[in-house]
């Protein structure tokens, strides 16, 4: 195994099976592991979510995956295009709806690279706004037209849904769904919310420990909803893994 102590993260050619390999990652913080020997192979074009208690190393692994943190050790291979939207948006107040879309891109995009990003995400109208006119779910969906203007092959999203209330939040969910269908791209969610986990994903990792503790794949058919079949079954197990206890079935 290639160790790489402070080294970069590698990025690959995308017309691989795999949209992301990560073999025996660590990221320490003052001396102690968050994470730890953490294995991980993510398939193009596929949906997972990350599950994990609260300090985890759950944001820690997608900072490193987005090549925002370097100071790890092991091999970390992602594509080159790829994106990031925060819980918290993150626009910057001073630049126009369009502008924040754009920042960041190299060259000089046009205006009506971001306008069609930002109808994609039904905002094409708020184009020209400023950033402190928009509700929570709109800035929310201008943060995801400034990472689908990036065309990722891996979108990685930290808790975007996390801020809104619960009809913006089913909203926002199926949208992320819509352009996960849309683009084929591979996505990485963290995300507290384990219903929130199966109705979108193939696939639903646990993080505990520094490592991926469970992996369990989500066979349900798509649009899905809470009362499939099945998924009741999935929640319990994943709640399991969670080490949250639930209460035994009535007994008839
Ligand atoms: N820059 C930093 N300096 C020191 N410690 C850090 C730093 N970033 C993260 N940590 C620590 O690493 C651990 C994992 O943090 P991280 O934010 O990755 O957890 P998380 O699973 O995303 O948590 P949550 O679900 O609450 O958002 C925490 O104990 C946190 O305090």
């Amino acid at each position: 195994m290639a160790t790489d102590l402070h080294g970069p993260v590698t990025t690959m050619a995308t017309a691989t099976p795999d949209a992301v390999r990560v073999e025996g990652l660590t990221r320490s913080f003052d001396g102690r592991a968050v994470i730890d020997g953490l294995e991980l192979t993510l398939r193009s074009g596929e949906f997972t979510a990350l599950l994990g208690r609260s300090g985890c190393g759950k944001s820690t692994l997608l900072r490193v995956l987005a090549g925002l943190d370097r100071e790890i050790e092991g091999t970390v291979l992602v594509p080159k295009r790829r994106a990031v939207a925060f819980q918290a948006p993150r626009l910057m107040p001073w630049k126009r709806v369009w502008r924040n879309v754009l920042l960041g891109l190299p060259g000089k995009p046009q205006r009506a690279v971001a306008e069609s990003a930002l109808e994609e995400v039904g905002l094409g109208h708020r184009s020209g706004a400023w950033p402190k006119t928009l509700s929570g779910g709109e800035a929310q969906r201008a943060s995801l037209a400034r990472a689908l203007v990036r065309e990722p092959d891996l979108l990685l999203l930290d808790e975007p849904f996390g801020a809104l209330d619960a009809l913006t939040r089913i909203k926002a969910q199926q949208l992320v769904a819509e352009l996960w269908q849309r683009r084929g791209c591979a996505v990485l969610l963290v995300t507290h919310d384990v219903d929130e986990a199966l109705l979108l994903a193939d696939r639903v990792l646990v993080m505990r420990d520094g490592v991926i503790a469970h992996d369990t794949p989500v066979g349900l058919d798509r649009p899905r909803t809470v009362g499939a079949p099945g998924f009741a079954g999935l929640r319990s197990r994943l709640l399991t893994e969670l080490g949250v206890e639930q209460p035994a079935a009535p007994s008839l």
